[in-house]
């Protein structure tokens, strides 16, 4: 995306660093590198991963953002998420809650398209989307989200692995042929007046799904890792994509694999007054499929559940309910008061 220089990420914030992951080194069978990515799971939850060889489809897709944020707002509106706990479609900015007190809302815009809707295109899936979308869902969207779930089932295979699961499990909770959540999101935030900056462009939370790919520009994004309780900013890094585990994983491995707590405040210093863009795929498992610990497909599991007793790993809920609950309830024309933020949150209160 063509565009003014950036000012750089300032050194005088505290951030968190997490390990780099070699792609390369992943597909070519390299045990240390299995081990390093294991470590960041199993740990923080969060890593980063160097030559994912995405960053055409990632430029592309960044190009389709700003086409689309650059619609007339009633046309983006015409495509907008609604109230119903569907993600797919614009989000508009101020939709969402990022507290329990409701007060203040998120300031972040953005569109998210089904990797079903993208796959199947021409044929509609889920929903449709803005023209600026639909022109480039067969050479943009598409190659994107092949690219990202390529990467997204190499890493899934190797925690199954390490995990002790029968060969193939988690690549079937994610078949890609199953209706899904999975989406891509192109995310606006406005540039912000320093003195003023302070609003949340996203609130806190834990991702829904199994996996995360982001590839940010600007600072703004942080994690609360594990054991504290100050918030750090994680440092973009160029043609770094920054992957995380969310719940349905963290559930499936019975807590193994962690899904880390974070959020979106304004770009940090001279960032601050910058249009921040970034761009994810999120993996989530097919819309059946139950969250819960797999303890009778693996000892590890199993063990893990049993060292947890005031953990709760039984949902009860399908991929789908628990997303559509979590995103209705996100929702600030659905609030009814703090209950509604509580029925909006995932794992991160049980950790
Ligand atoms: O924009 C970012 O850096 C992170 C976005 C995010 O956490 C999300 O959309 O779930
Ligand atoms: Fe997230």
């Amino acid at each position: 995306m063509p565009g003014p220089t950036l000012p750089p990420f300032p050194d005088d914030v505290r951030t968190h660093p997490f390990l780099i992951i070699d792609y390369e080194l992943i597909k070519a069978g390299d045990k240390d590198e299995e081990n390093r990515l294991w470590k960041a799971a199993t740990t923080i939850g969060f890593w980063y991963l160097k030559n994912h060889g995405a960053d055409q489809e990632v430029s592309d897709m960044f190009d389709m953002g700003a086409e689309t944020m650059a619609l007339p707002c009633e046309e983006r509106m015409k495509f907008e998420q609604g109230d119903e706990g569907q993600s797919f479609g614009y989000k508009k900015a101020g939709a969402n809650a990022v507290d329990a007190a409701g007060k203040n809302l998120d300031t972040a815009e953005y569109i998210n398209i089904s990797k079903d809707d993208a796959l199947a295109y021409s044929q509609v899936v889920h929903r449709t989307y803005p023209s600026t979308v639909n022109s480039r869902m067969e050479n943009t969207i598409a190659p994107f989200v092949r690219k990202a779930l390529a990467v997204n089932y190499v890493l899934l295979n190797i925690f199954n692995e390490k995990l002790g699961l029968p060969q193939g499990t988690l690549e079937r909770l994610h078949a890609v042929e199953e209706h899904s959540g999975s989406e891509a999101r192109c995310i606006r935030n406005p540039p912000q007046v320093k003195e003023a900056a302070g609003g949340l462009a996203i609130g806190a939370h834990t991702d829904f799904g199994s996996l995360t790919l982001l590839h940010n520009r600007l600072g703004g994004l942080q994690v609360m890792p594990p054991g504290h309780d100050e918030w750090s900013f994680v440092r973009p890094i160029p043609e770094h994509a920054i992957c995380n585990i969310g719940d349905a994983l963290s559930l499936f491995s019975g807590g193994i694999l962690q899904s880390n707590i974070h959020r979106v405040v304004p770009p940090p210093g001279a960032q601050v007054e910058y249009e921040r863009w970034s761009l994810a795929f999120f993996t989530r498992p097919g819309n059946s499929k139950i969250l819960r610990a797999l303890i009778e497909s693996s000892p590890l599991i199993a063990e893990a559940v049993k060292q947890q007793p005031d953990r709760k790993f039984e949902t009860g809920s399908t991929a789908a309910a628990w997303s559509t609950r979590r995103f209705k309830n996100s929702r600030i024309h659905n609030r009814t008061g703090p209950e509604t933020w509580a029925a909006s949150r995932g794992t991160e209160h049980t950790v």
